[in-house]
């Protein structure tokens, strides 16, 4: 195509990306107007404001440089420019409780729009109000301590024996797509009673990928991309639910369901009247909520572990005393709850791994009115992101806190830590609806990998924050099976 001819289909694009450049050259001061006192900071390049450099990739263990830069010039509360929007930056612990314990009141979460299509508009992670409470409770309920004791235990028991079955010695494999698979299975057995390997439960996992990629990929909804691929697996995920739900609702009619309230769908049935839609959102929420932060903390522990092995050996004597003192009882080797309540060493490991792990480094809400702390005005309609990672590697809250030290926990246990020094689950009206399952599948695979396996890395990899923190190689790792039992 002639350059002429080029110019003249772009002229229209240009125009905007011209006017809208001038338009926001020094961003939104509106509230120098107002007189409003906004934290200190920089707003950064026209329209892209900061996000590029809040976006460089770095070590999960740490701030990056951007953050680190930003907190020593301008302190812990500062103003931005993020993914266009004005935005108050907080590594403030304060600020962070005092936003999340807020929420619904002065704040409300805030994705944009082409994320909401994707994770649907009932979908708990957007909702908000009495819809949010509703649906909040409804997970709380299906993932409460009985279901925990007497479905979740033994199922994360049954996949994570059924992968390390498969581990072979000596061969490197990626330690982080193994965590996806008993995360995976796990949740897709509570939420639809399907088993790993059945057709169905692949094709999930397969549609469930391409979703994923969307909610993180540019929102492009033309063909062939990943965003439009995301929307396209999200309608045939609700099809796929739609078919499971009327032959459920078919089987319970006839008098020959015997799942009943085992899964999550026959307890939606039984306890709710959520249509289709919202069912897939559900699954789609918890899915999203569960899958990935989960076995991304598996993968964490795993490599944290490698370079201390005086809490393996710690681990082990925990877990091979528990295994030990239940053969001398003449019980059963499956694990009970009694048996996950001794765990306490590896409890410490866990809250220590998300510390320095931080797997949700940061959250996004938005300003519902204007709203002051600290003598600063957050002026309504901004975003507002309170980093977590700021507390947990707060060198006046954590001695050495890059250190991974799990024995800390033995004295400062998440029960007495400052609340808003330890946030890994966030807090308040939309804190983790699934702690405790995440806490739990850690701990039980644990439990396997210290008693059956010594492991090495196969290759250097660390990990970086993405969306969540990621490790560029999936964590090679290498096997040797041990006989301590
Ligand atoms: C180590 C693993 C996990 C971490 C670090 C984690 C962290 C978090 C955090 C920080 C939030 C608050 C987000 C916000 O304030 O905007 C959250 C919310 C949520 N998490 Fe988790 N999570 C984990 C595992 C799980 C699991 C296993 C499930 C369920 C199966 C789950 C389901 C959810 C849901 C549904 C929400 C939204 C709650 C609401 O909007 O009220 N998470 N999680």
């Amino acid at each position: 195509m002639a350059p002429v001819v080029i110019l003249f289909f772009l002229f229209p694009t240009l125009l905007v990306l011209v006017v809208a450049v001038l338009g926001l050259r020094g961003g939104d001061d509106s509230w120098k107007k107002r007189g409003l006192k906004v934290p200190p900071g920089s707003m950064g390049w026209p329209l892209l404001g900061e996000t590029i450099a809040f976006r460089r990739l770095h070590p999960c263990t740490s701030l990056g440089e951007y953050m680190e830069e930003h907190v020593n010039k301008y302190g812990k509360i500062y103003r931005s420019n993020l993914f266009g929007a004005p935005t108050i930056v907080s590594a403030d612990a304060e600020l962070n409780r005092f936003v999340l314990m807020n929420d619904e009141r002065l704040f409300e979460p805030c994705f944009p729009k082409s994320v909401a299509d994707i994770l649907g508009h009932t979908s708990m992670l957007v909702l908000t109000g009495e819809m949010h409470r509703y649906m909040k409770s409804l997970s709380v309920n299906f993932m409460g301590i009985a279901r925990l004791r007497n479905n979740f235990l033994g199922d994360s028991e049954l996949y994570i024996t059924q992968n390390f079955n498969r581990w072979k010695e000596n061969i490197p494999f990626p330690a982080k797509e193994e965590a996806c698979k008993v995360t995976f299975n796990l949740m897709v057995k509570n939420i639809l009673s399907l088993n790993p390997g059945e057709p169905e439960s692949e094709h999930l996992r397969k549609l469930y990928m391409s979703f994923m990629k969307g909610v993180v990929a540019i929102p492009l909804n033309l063909p062939g991309t990943a965003y439009k691929k995301a929307i396209q697996s999200r309608a045939t995920i609700l099809k796929m639910i739609e078919k499971l739900m009327e032959e459920r609702i078919r089987n319970k009619k006839a008098g020959t369901d015997k799942i009943g309230e085992a899964d999550l769908l026959g307890f939606i049935l039984e306890q709710s009247n959520l249509d289709a839609e919202q069912f897939g959102d559900l699954l789609l929420g918890l899915l999203f909520g569960g899958h990935e932060t989960s076995a991304t903390a598996i993968t964490l522990v795993i490599y944290f572990l490698y370079d201390c092995p005086k809490a393996v050996d710690h681990l082990r004597e925990e877990h091979l005393g528990i295994v030990r003192a239940k053969k001398a009882r003449g019980e059963p080797p499956a694990l009970t709850w009694d048996d996950y309540k001794q765990m306490e060493f590896s409890q410490c490991v866990v809250s220590e791994t998300l510390r320095l792990g931080n797997i949700i480094k940061f959250v996004h809400r938005k300003a519902k009115t204007d709203v002051q702390f600290k003598g600063y005005d957050i002026p309504k309609g901004w975003s507002v992101i309170p980093v977590f990672a700021a507390a947990h590697l707060d060198p006046s809250v954590y001695e050495n806190p890059q250190k991974f030290d799990p024995w800390r926990w033995q004295t400062i246990s998440t029960g007495t830590a400052r609340i808003d020094n330890y946030m890994p689950f966030g807090q308040g009206l939309r804190n983790c609806a699934g702690l405790e399952l995440a806490k739990m599948e850690i701990v039980v695979f644990l439990h396997h990998l210290t008693l059956n396996f010594d492991w090495e890395m196969a290759e250097p990899d660390h990990p970086l924050a993405y969306a969540f923190p990621d490790f560029p190689k999936g964590l090679p790792i290498k096997v040797r099976r041990l006989a301590l039992k």
